[in-house]
């Protein structure tokens, strides 16, 4: 990876539309308490998947402040939220609820006629550049493509001398060799300098890129990361980076937002983030990365599992399932009864899996989302006496060969009422997002004072 310039966040002349909007000079745009919320209702893939009814939180109050000049990186695994976000950032998701301030405005209010002039200065670059660009359009009307929507060259000439130019920016030189050619006639990484030239042609001052080096080849990611800094200091850029792609994340970001279901969990200067990673999701991420390999990606083996359901999200601190060092009160509800059972009788032989199994009755009540106090109902030919034996010897066990499970730390009382088992659990606490030292925010219990 090249070396990585001074960031240079400091004021400057503002040309932007927030200029004399009463904003502070540095603050490119405020988002705040930022909700987009997909309904669920009615779709066929809705129905398919189960989730009808429901809406998914793609992002559920998220807030940040975007300084001109940064690169904030929003890094997490699939389905956290950080491409919905990023896109929604500029417009092309609509909020269902909070506000982002940029230009003396609120985005999330202005219909898309008074958002259309915006767009120029606010720009995507995405993932894959094979599809981002039309393949039977060539260079010279693809790149120039935004010129003509806005409306910024008075005739042809213009045109083809500020298509030029910006194909020189981004190292498409000579210019001529370049204008008549169509994508397929380009390499991967000649087609992702083509779509930065596209949208650097109007003049923005955000890029949002949403992974623009994953589907490249190793050797000119590092180039396309070095260019991008190169354009961001040469023409006063912002850029949002959606990654999760840790390695690149950390030489590309000066600030980066960790994001865990469509929450901010860890946010605070890169360095900072990386060299003393706060949250438990933001430490297992960076565990399982060894240094220094920029090949690799955000792996599949955190605790436990997958990403929960955005549609159903885990009560309290969404994290807490995975986590091994939630507390007791960070949202534990029957879903986890279930998943504590699930991953013991994985472990089991048939026969011991079978007696267990047996004990409990219907095992489908327990998948629903809370409540904090859950009944179980014995399986046929056994007695709540039966099933509150075997919770209690499973609560001892754990004490005894894994103490860091912390399911049971959540478990308040466990009884037997009209032929079931009761099982309460301690209240569920919402983390918030918190500063916790200089310019760190978490979202963890850990870190925040009890009663808060
Ligand atoms: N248009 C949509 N309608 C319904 N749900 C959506 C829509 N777009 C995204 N989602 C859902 O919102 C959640 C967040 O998705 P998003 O793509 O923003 O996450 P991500 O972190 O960018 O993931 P990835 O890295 O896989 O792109 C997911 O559960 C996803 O299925």
């Amino acid at each position: 990876m090249p070396t990585k310039p001074d960031t240079e966040s400091a004021a400057r002349p503002d040309p932007s539309p927030g200029a004399g909007s009463g904003q502070r000079n540095d603050v490119l745009m405020e988002v705040e308490d930022l909700q987009v919320h997909f309904g669920m209702r009615g779709g066929a893939l809705a129905r398919i998947s189960g989730r009808g009814g429901g809406a998914v939180k793609a992002v559920d109050g998220v807030n940040l402040t975007l300084r001109r000049g940064e690169v904030l990186g929003l890094v997490g695994e699939s389905g956290s939220g950080k491409t919905t976000l990023g896109r929604t950032l500029l417009g092309l998701n609509r909020a269902t609820g909070g506000s982002i301030r940029y230009g003396g405005q609120d985005l999330t209010e202005l219909s898309e006629r008074r958002l259309r002039p915006l767009r120029r200065r606010l720009q995507m670059v995405f993932q894959d550049p094979h599809a981002s660009l039309n393949p039977s359009m060539d260079i010279r009307t693809a790149v120039g493509h935004p010129l003509r929507i806005h409306r910024l060259v008075a005739d042809d000439e213009e045109y083809e001398a500020k298509v030029a130019h910006a194909l020189e920016r981004v190292g498409l030189t000579p210019a001529e060799r370049y204008l008549s050619k169509f994508p397929s006639d380009l390499s991967g990484g000649q087609k992702q300098r083509a779509v930065l030239a596209r949208a650097i042609i109007a003049e923005p001052e955000l890029l949002v890129a949403d992974e623009p080096i994953s589907m490249l080849d190793m050797s000119v990611r590092a180039k396309i990361l070095q260019l991008m800094l190169d354009l961001k200091r040469d023409l006063d850029l912002t850029y949002v980076y959606v990654t999760h792609d840790l390695a690149s994340a950390k030489f590309f970001c000066d600030t980066i937002a960790i994001m865990y279901l469509g929450r901010i969990v860890e946010q605070g200067p890169a360095e900072q983030v990386f060299n003393e990673p706060r949250h438990p999701y933001t430490k297992a991420l960076l565990a399982a990365i060894p240094e220094p390999d920029p090949n690799r990606s955000v792996p599949r083996n955190l605790p436990r599992g997958e990403v929960p359901d955005a549609a159903k999200p885990p009560l309290g601190c969404s994290f807490h399932p995975r986590c091994a060092a939630a507390l007791p009160h960070c949202g534990w509800e029957r879903r986890d009864l279930r998943a504590l059972l699930e991953r013991r009788w994985l472990d089991l032989a048939p026969d011991e899996y079978a007696r267990e199994r047996a004990l409990i009755g219907n095992l489908d009540a327990l998948a629903e989302p809370g409540p904090t106090r859950v009944l179980v109902t014995p399986g046929r030919g056994h007695s709540a006496a039966d099933v509150l034996a075997y919770f209690r010897r499973l609560r001892e066990e754990a004490s005894e060969t894994e103490p860091r499970e912390p399911f049971w730390g959540g478990v308040t009382t466990m009884s037997e009422d009209g032929g079931q088992v009761v099982v309460e659990f301690v209240e569920a606490r919402d983390p918030r997002l918190l500063p916790v030292v200089d310019s760190v925010s978490v979202a963890c219990h850990l870190y925040a004072a009890p009663g808060a």
